[in-house]
């Protein structure tokens, strides 16, 4: 199926959950997430964070879960520049003031925060509406992930965060598609190599 179909039809899919579904597929991610897939050496963790009105994956379990359990790992999130397809990382701490961008994301305020460098993240939270088998993705169509992730380290970690099972094929798959290590859904933890 093309990316540009399944983009319509999981968006659809997910604005159409209920908040209770919401809730209880964010809980079993998160917990599958520490349970399976995050080990004490990846020290600096890259989260987006929830578009509320697209119903995304509640990361902010993930995310309270780290500041309580285990306070020596550095959060990092995003501020989106739309213009250039970029993405800029600072630190999330509990004292992190956040503001909302035109997309609904909540982003930290540039001047008040630390800088965290792209080759200092060793493991990457990805959004996505829908996952293939190759651990190719889709995501809203902008590329800016295909671009942050191209710049990562090599042995930074790509953990999908996916509400729905992976999909036969993603159609027409371009150079630029960065596929994913791992995908976590509700049900299970997908590796791809
Ligand atoms: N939480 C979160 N942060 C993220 C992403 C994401 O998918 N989720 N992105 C992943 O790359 C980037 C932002 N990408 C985006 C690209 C387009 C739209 C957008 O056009 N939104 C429309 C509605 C889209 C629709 O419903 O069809 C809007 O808000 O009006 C939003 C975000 C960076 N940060
Ligand atoms: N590294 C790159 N350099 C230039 N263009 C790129 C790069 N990565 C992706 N693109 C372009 O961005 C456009 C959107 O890509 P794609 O449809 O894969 O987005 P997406 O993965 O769904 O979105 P997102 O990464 O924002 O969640 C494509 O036309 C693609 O060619």
């Amino acid at each position: 199926m093309k990316k540009a179909d399944l983009r319509r039809q999981y968006l659809t899919t997910r604005k159409a959950l209920s908040d209770t579904a919401l809730a209880e597929y964010s809980q079993k991610i998160c917990a599958h997430f520490f349970d399976q897939v995050w080990t004490d050496s990846r020290l600096t963790v890259h989260t987006f964070l929830p578009i509320a009105r697209q119903n995304e994956m509640d990361t902010w379990l993930i995310v309270h879960r780290f500041w309580h359990d285990f306070p020596q790992v550095r959060l990092a999130v995003s501020i989106t520049d739309a213009d250039i397809y970029q993405l800029t990382h600072y630190e999330l701490t509990p004292d992190t003031l956040l503001a909302t961008n035109q997309w609904g994301i909540p982003e930290p305020i540039a001047e008040d925060s630390l800088a965290v460098k792209t080759s200092a993240i060793d493991l990457v939270l990805v959004p996505l509406l829908a996952f293939d088998r190759q651990g190719h993705r889709v995501g809203y169509g902008g590329g800016f992930y295909d671009r942050f992730l191209a710049d990562c380290r090599p042995d930074c970690l790509k953990v999908g965060l996916s509400f729905v099972d992976s999909i036969e094929q993603i159609d027409a798959i371009e150079p630029t598609d960065i596929p994913l290590d791992v995908c976590v859904t509700p049900d299970s933890v997908v590796y791809f190599k």
